[in-house]
């Protein structure tokens, strides 16, 4: 970055600083706003990375609440932003408190050029080496999947087995919750692999009834049922030279789930009525929110079929196991939409950021989606509330605690749970993975109250 093409927000109401601060600043983009709405309204549109801010704000001029509250918006708006705040000589209180709520530095008045050139500066200089660590963090050098929007360690990490595993002719079995993306991934999968110019074909196992769902993935001959006027190529030949997405695999009926291991072992289909083998050279890829193995052993899902469709697995993490993508997510769907809608761009309240945080998110990303696009439509003002977003109370988190004695009991008692989920209840073997003795093993049952 040029110091042409660096832009720098001043917010100041004093017209005779606006022109110093202009002067100040030669070699920058200087915006000027002189109050805290028009401050907003030019961060939305120049996206400044520094800001200078002074506390003094109409209608609060001889005060500093006007000041902290577009100190507060700004940091919620981006949180990024580095802002200096520019108070009264010696107001060290607020300077610090300035600090403490997130400003990058303070500055006290009457100005001194240079060396608020100089904070301005380094402030600049600290804010590119940010980005440019962002840029390597979530691109890592090798670019997270197309229409993947994460900055998440954890989806990172499943990007990257993505990559690698994409190219390779492998089935591949994607789990995750409802509404993770696994859609997403599988078109990504795709989109990497040598089939790229060929097409996609997605089908889903649970949306169809169970009598369509032979004629709709292996086709028919005319004649073979009532209403089959004419021969017609199934999803399985369709997708011929590309790939195949069968999503909720787990709802596939018993009788089918033969007919698929059929295909998936000698690559030959028979359409319905028919006694032609017809060769077909497809990549399956298969995604559940169910526990496979589990219906296996319930005898709802055969185990040779899952052995065959799960020769590469991907997990998804569910949204709330995402560190920070709630929000990067959140900012990206509020933009996508507001520029869909032809609507001016809104912004987050604090106080919806907050909810958004707290939220578990049983729908996942689709939820997220949907109740951004929703807040979208309703919001009556720029700002998009707790209720915009229908998350006022019911199914946020609140419950989430700063003490960190809570925080390991908690993680303690998880831990506990899932052992015993893993060894199916047997307590010797949960207290070898935990690594802990019986005795142990027992008394950490009755303080956690388990069964
Ligand atoms: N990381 C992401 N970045 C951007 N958009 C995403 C991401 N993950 C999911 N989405 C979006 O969320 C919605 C749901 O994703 P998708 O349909 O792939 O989920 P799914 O796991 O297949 O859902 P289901 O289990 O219900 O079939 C889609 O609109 C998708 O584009």
């Amino acid at each position: 970055m040029t110091t042409d093409s660096r832009k720098l927000l001043v917010i100041e109401d004093d017209p005779g600083l606006q022109t110093q601060l202009k002067w100040c600043f030669e070699g920058y983009d200087v915006i000027i706003a002189g109050d805290r709405e028009s401050a907003l309204a030019e961060i939305e549109k120049h996206h400044p990375p520094v800001v200078t801010l002074d506390l003094g704000l109409p209608p609060d001029a001889e005060g500093t609440r006007e000041g902290f509250h577009a100190l507060e918006d700004i940091l919620a708006h981006s949180p990024h932003t580095k802002i200096i705040v520019v108070t009264g000589n010696n107001d060290r209180q607020h300077a610090l408190q300035a600090v403490s709520m997130g400003a990058y530095d303070f500055f006290y008045k009457p100005i001194d050029a240079d060396l608020l050139g100089f904070i301005v500066n380094r402030a600049y200089r600290l804010r590119e080496i940010e980005d440019e660590n962002q840029r390597l963090h979530v691109t890592g050098g090798e670019s997270p999947l197309e229409g993947v929007i994460t900055g998440s360690p954890q989806m990172l990490k499943m990007c990257r087995t993505v990559e690698k595993v994409a190219p390779a002719d492998a089935t591949v079995l994607v789990l995750g919750e409802s509404g993770t993306g696994k859609e997403l991934i599988a078109r990504s999968i795709h989109t990497l692999s040598g089939r790229a110019d060929e097409r996609f074909i997605a089908i889903n196992c649970a949306a169809i009834p169970e009598n369509l769902l032979e004629s709709e993935l292996f086709g028919y001959e005319k004649g073979a049922f009532t209403g089959a006027v004419k021969t017609t190529p199934g999803k399985i030949e369709t997708a011929n030279g590309g790939t195949l997405f069968l999503d909720e695999i787990g709802d596939m009926p018993m009788p089918l789930q033969a007919k698929l291991l059929r295909f998936l072992q000698e690559r030959i289909i028979e359409r319905v009525g028919g006694r032609q083998e017809i060769p077909v050279d497809v990549r399956v890829i298969c995604a559940t929110h169910k526990d496979l193995p589990q219906l296996a052993r319930e005898s709802s899902f055969r185990e040779d079929l899952y052995y065959r469709i799960s020769e590469i697995t991907v997990r998804i993490p569910a949204l709330r196991e995402r560190e920070g993508d709630t929000l990067l997510l959140a900012r990206v769907f509020l933009e996508k939409f507001s520029k869909q809608m032809g609507k001016q761009q809104h912004r987050l309240s604090k106080d919806s950021l907050a909810a958004i945080e707290a939220y578990p998110w049983p729908g996942n990303v689709r939820e997220l989606e949907n109740r951004v696009k929703r807040a979208v439509i309703m919001a009556e003002h720029k700002q998009i509330s707790v209720s915009d977003l229908e998350l006022g109370g019911a199914g946020v988190d609140d419950t989430r605690t700063f003490n960190l004695r809570e925080i390991r009991e908690q993680a303690e008692r998880q831990a506990i749970v899932r052992a015993m989920g893993h060894v199916g209840g047997k307590i010797s073997q949960a207290s070898e993975l935990l690594g802990v003795s019986r005795p142990t093993m027992y008394d950490l049952i009755k303080k956690y109250n388990l069964k």
